[in-house]
């Protein structure tokens, strides 16, 4: 079976359930040990255990073991969708989204990233196509959109507040430490208008992660942020569970965060691939998206 594949899936199917590798342990009646040389790729579990496995995160085995997911993990189906302005945008455009994913969404400017998202969340209408979510869109579908949509004539605190009733979140000590992990403390009282463009980033991030989500999307979040803004956004992506899909050409972060990238061009998915694949020809993602994209391999 594909190593990788594996030891990348039960480590995000541990994270997003929140089980320490003791826990998952004791459940399958083996050592911690076990679990950390299966992480690492130095072993592999024997197949009653990979049934077990499958069953404990109520998954498929095909899931678990090739990547490949099943109706059953689908959050998101959008299908031929078209979209024109003056010229057409997206053209018979397709893609599943699934459970647990870290997608990327890749493209030149203007290639109609933004089109597609607004489309998903519903924020535009297609010409024609179609866009099924698998959960209740309304509570668990959160977006960060490219310019930031804040009321500026309401204090940091009422706008956090807002955002805590409209989401009904109760637990106030971690909202508590949501804003002080995003440096807000001393601006609780700020007008949001009164914000630099950067800060008010910073309080689009905070506002769009503050309630649990079966999928994030964040078009282009870093643009206008500074570096320890960009660090916070990282480290707190780490602990979102659901999927999330973004627009970033942030190849770095790409490498080591995302399990899978899109590109979109010429109105569709182009192209399709699971980062382990990428770096399993040992290529880097930045590499595959310039010989895919008309780089510097353009032909
Ligand atoms: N409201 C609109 N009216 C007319 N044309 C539009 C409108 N919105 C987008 N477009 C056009 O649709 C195309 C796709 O735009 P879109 O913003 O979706 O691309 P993008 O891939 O997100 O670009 P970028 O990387 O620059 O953000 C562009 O040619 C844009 O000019």
């Amino acid at each position: 079976m594909e190593k990788n594949i594996f030891s990348r899936k039960l480590i995000d199917l541990r994270r997003k359930n929140q089980l320490s590798q003791a826990g998952l342990a004791n459940k399958l009646f083996v050592t911690r040990q076990s679990i950390s040389k299966w992480e690492n790729g130095e072993s592999e579990p024997s197949i009653d255990k990979l049934i077990s496995i499958a069953e404990i995160f109520n998954t498929s085995l095909d899931n678990l073991i090739m990547g490949n997911m099943s109706d059953k993990d689908k959050l998101v189906s959008i299908s031929h969708i078209n979209k024109s302005y003056d010229n057409q945008v997206l053209n018979d455009l397709s893609l599943d989204i699934y459970d647990n994913e870290r997608i990327a969404l890749l493209g030149l400017n203007g290639s109609g990233k933004t089109t597609m998202i607004s489309i998903m969340t519903g924020l535009k209408n297609a010409d024609s196509g179609d866009v099924k979510f698998s959960f209740n869109k309304k509570k668990s579908l959160k977006l960060m959109p490219q310019n930031d949509v804040l009321i500026n004539d309401m204090k940091v605190r009422e706008l956090l507040k807002l955002t805590q009733l409209l989401n009904k979140l109760k637990d106030n000590n971690h909202i508590e430490s949501m804003v002080k992990e995003f440096n807000f403390t001393e601006l609780m009282d700020h007008y949001v208008g009164s914000l630099s463009g950067g800060q008010k980033r910073r309080l689009s991030l905070l506002l769009s992660l503050m309630a649990p989500s079966k999928l994030l999307v964040l078009d282009e979040p870093t643009v206008g942020m500074d570096l320890e803004t960009i660090d916070i956004l990282w480290k707190h992506l780490e602990h979102v569970t659901g999927s999330i899909l973004m627009v970033t050409h942030d190849f770095n972060q790409i490498d080591k965060f995302f399990s899978r990238v899109l590109l979109l061009k010429d109105g569709r998915i182009e192209n399709d691939m699971s980062v382990d694949k990428i770096h399993s020809h040992n290529q880097t993602v930045e590499q595959w998206y310039r010989t895919n994209n008309g780089g510097l391999n353009h032909d």
